[in-house]
């Protein structure tokens, strides 16, 4: 199986570089990874020298070659590239070698091209730019003579070695001199002396550029050279020439024997020769000047970047579309760092030959976009485990520990939670899977932010709610009794329960000097608008139970009790017997006085120093709705009629509520006035006058039979006289409660005594036998007790 290749032609006629070159490499590689495992040389010499012979011979490629029976004519035009991985050793055995590329350039003094010297200039300048190695083919009969073209050409090829190469001191070239038809007459040191010589005078006689004057040829190149046989008068001696020759270039590069050094190698991988050829080429042709380092970096940077898309491209169609939710840490952390280095990884292997700077410079652009895609997986990884850890945070802030206030617990438990991510995200920067982390670590702080502000806002509203309840609860129990019962100095009493149940409320939040903390951070400024909301909503509460309770049917009845409190009952809450309607009257005006003397208190509430109540703090009737209002700080509402009015906490009473109270009140003390005197008249006409004229009649003769008889006399005298003194003294009230009491006891004594004769004395107690009996014992003394109680309420009403 041949290891070559049909040559292509790499620069035409035309001078135009052929695109095909790239087709032509991929099938001579084969998909082979080259990398610098190459070699390319290049043959110069005159026309029909027998290069193509040489070449074919050595190499095994397939350069045409002139056929010398038709015409001697230039056969080779351009520059053509071969392809070979084997070469031609001693007794015509072949020998594999690295892949190697030959360059067949065109015969230098070919009559074809007549005086142009510009190709050949310009090949020479390809040849250098792209060889590690310069086969110069000539005849033996041409050494010496210096008028030759092949000295014109190697004066060429050193002044484009100088330009290429002269402030370099890190490449040469080796310029290998085959003498062809060396039938030994002249020995091959000698013509090596004779060329060296030659050589040394071209050199010298160079116009070197700036910096290189004092550099000598052997600088810049190393010199070789052989010599073959006859071909046609000594096959045999070729043929060992040839094998000899052939055995230089496949013993292992760098070592003695080879012509390979790696000072010659352009260092550029195959993948990127032909693009640094057409490069070169395509500088050299429109004549600017070829910067070699400039060309490698620009191939260089092309490859690397072309290799960085395509591991790219490879790693984006193994990348995971799945979101890694917040307990896929480590699933995620080892997806991605193999995602990683495998991309890497292939990039590397191919890049990595190319000029390092270039290879780290494309990596570290190729590791940005690998994070870059990076970044997108684990934000929303990290979206995830925000999540979980503010939820976590929520959920550790409602099992509030009793020892500690809520914000010192808030802030405890919002370090805990940023101490976890920054312990996450530190992690994970280590790893190096992304540059930064900052992003979603703000993003994270905001939202955490956002999370305390809203506990706080909860923990401040439960608060406020709280408190407002209690307050509520407290005003109830105190004010509506006050309400009930009012006194003159009414409102200076709501006034102070008021204070007090706010105090008594906020007393855990109070720290001295009329200020309050709330525990959720907030400043003395923010603290004061949430006491002051507080107070608003014990203000409304305050307002609701003065206004419910002092409704005008309450009023009225409040009224008509003090009215009946003092009519009902005498100064020592007895109740009163009414002897004439002149004591009616008179305990009717003292009454009445009584009761009016709350209804200004209870119609508009002022200090006992007549100052109107207005509350300190705007209300807010509805919650949410922002209906604060100048003034007292009172809403507007609707009554029955769909009217509005003003809200205002100190006017409970309208001039015409007031009125109606009047008129009710009045109605109603009228009727225990008439229900009084209507009393009066039952005791004084229940006897009818005819029974004291049959008194009179039937009882005349006891009469005069009492008054004939002193002992009678006496005992009236005594009567009448003990009845002035009771009289004069005003006993009769006394009198009376204690004959009533006597009479009483007696009545339940004589009943007893009966009872107990009827039953017999060995029965039951008449309370176990006759229960009717006992519960009107028990009415009657309930009563009784009733009757004592009413007084005792009145009294019960404060001073
Ligand atoms: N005497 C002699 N003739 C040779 C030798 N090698 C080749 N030739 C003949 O020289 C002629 C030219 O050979 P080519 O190999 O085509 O020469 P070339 O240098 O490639 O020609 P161009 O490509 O046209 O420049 C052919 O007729 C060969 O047979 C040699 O070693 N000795």
């Amino acid at each position: 199986m041949t290891e070559s290749h049909t040559a292509i032609q790499l620069i035409d006629e035309a001078k135009e570089f052929n695109p095909a070159v790239l087709d032509y490499f991929r099938q001579c590689i084969s998909g082979r990874d080259v990398g610098l495992d190459y070699h390319v040389i290049s043959v110069f010499g005159s026309q029909s020298s027998g290069k193509s012979t040489l070449l074919n011979a050595l190499f095994g490629t397939q350069f045409d070659t002139m056929n010398a029976k038709n015409k001697r004519q230039q056969t080779t035009k351009g520059i053509w590239l071969g392809h070979t991985r084997e070469v031609t050793v001693a007794n015509q055995g072949k020998d594999a070698i690295d892949d190697l590329f030959v360059l067949d350039v065109e015969g230098s003094d070919g009559a074809e091209r007549g005086e142009d010297q510009d190709f050949e200039r310009k090949a020479a300048l390809f040849a250098i730019a792209v060889s590690e190695i310069l086969i110069v083919n000539m005849w033996e009969q041409q050494v010496g003579l210096y008028q030759g073209n092949n000295m014109a050409l190697l004066k060429t090829v050193f002044e484009v070695n100088l330009s290429l190469f002269g402030h370099r001191n890190d490449h040469k070239v080796l310029l290998l001199f085959v003498i062809r038809d060396h039938v030994g007459v002249t020995p091959l040191d000698s013509l090596r002396d004779t060329l060296e010589t030659e050589l040394q005078d071209i050199w010298s006689q160079l116009t070197k550029p700036e910096g290189c004057e004092n550099r000598c040829l052997y600088d810049f190149f190393d010199l070789k050279f052989t010599a073959l046989g006859h071909k046609v008068l000594q096959p045999d001696v070729f043929a060992e020439n040839l094998g000899a020759l052939g055995s230089h270039f496949s013993e292992k590069p760098n070592s003695k024997a080879s012509y390979f050094k790696s000072e010659y190698h352009h260092n550029l991988p195959l993948d990127g020769w032909t693009m640094y050829a057409g490069n070169c080429w395509n500088q050299i042709e429109t004549n600017r000047d070829l910067d070699l380092p400039t060309q490698q970096v620009l191939v260089a940077k092309f490859k690397t970047e072309e290799i960085a898309h395509q591991a790219l491209v490879q790693f984006q169609e193994s990348y995971p579309r799945q979101l890694f939710g917040a307990n896929q840490r480590q699933m995620l952390i080892d997806t991605l760092q193999s995602l990683k280095s495998q991309c890497l990884g292939d990039y590397d292997s191919f890049a990595s030959r190319y000029a390092r700077s270039v290879f780290l410079e494309t990596r570290s652009g190729l590791t940005k976009s690998i994070e870059a895609e990076f970044q997108k997986t684990i934000a929303n990884h990290l979206t995830a485990v925000q999540e979980a850890l503010i939820a976590n945070f929520e959920k550790e802030l409602t099992a509030k520990p009793k020892t500690k206030s809520f914000i010192e617990h808030l802030t405890a438990t919002q370090s805990v939670s940023s101490e976890e991510f920054r312990a996450y995200l530190s992690e994970l920067i280590k790893l190096e899977m992304v540059p930064s982390l900052n992003d979603e670590e703000s993003s994270f702080f905001t939202s955490l932010e956002q999370a305390c502000t809203l506990q706080s806002q909860k923990y401040l509203k439960q608060t406020v709610i709280r408190s407002g309840k209690n307050i509520t609860t407290g005003l109830k129990e105190g004010v509506v009794y006050l309400l009930m019962h009012p006194e003159k100095d009414l409102w200076d009493r709501v006034m102070e329960r008021f204070e007090f149940v706010i105090s008594q409320s906020l007393s855990r939040f109070d720290v001295g000097d009329g200020l309050f903390d709330f525990q959720t951070g907030l400043s003395d400024e923010n603290n004061k608008k949430v006491y002051q909301q507080i107070r608003s909503k014990a203000w409304r509460s305050l307002h609701e139970i003065v206004h419910e309770n002092l409704s005008d049917d309450n009023i009225v009845s409040t009224l008509r009790e003090r009215f009946e409190n003092k009519f009902r009952f005498d100064e020592n809450d007895s109740p009163r017997l009414w002897k004439n309607e002149e004591e009616i009257n008179t305990a009717y005006r003292v009454a009445k006085e009584h009761a009016f003397e709350v209804l200004d208190v209870l119609s508009l509430a002022a200090s006992s120093d007549h100052v109107e109540i207005i509350p300190d703090v705007p209300i807010k009737f509805n919650d949410g709705i922002d209906d604060e209002l100048d003034g007292d700080g009172m809403g507007e509402y609707e009554d029955e009629n769909g009217i509005y009015h003003q809200k205002s906490f100190a006017h409970i009473l309208t001039a015409s509520q007031r009125e109606k109270v009047i008129q009710k009140f009045k109605r109603e003390a009228n009727i225990a006035v008439i229900e009084a005197k209507r009393s009066i008249i039952k005791t004084t006409t229940h006897i009818p006058l005819y029974i004291y004229a049959l008194l009179a009649v039937l009882g005349w003769n006891e009469f005069l039979m009492i008054v004939r008889n002193p002992l009678f006399v006496t005992l009236l005298l005594i009567i009448g006289v003990s009845f002035y003194v009771i009289h004069k003294l005003n006993l009769w009230r006394p009198v009376m409660a204690l004959t009533n009491s006597a009479v009483g006891e007696t009545k339940a004594l004589v009943k007893e005594k009966l009872t107990s004769w009827l039953d017999g004395p060995d029965l039951v107690t008449p309370s176990q036998s006759r229960p009717e009996a006992q519960s009107k014992n028990s009415f009657e003394e309930f009563e009784l007790q009733d009757l004592n109680k009413k007084p005792s309420s009145g009294s019960a009403k404060p001073q």
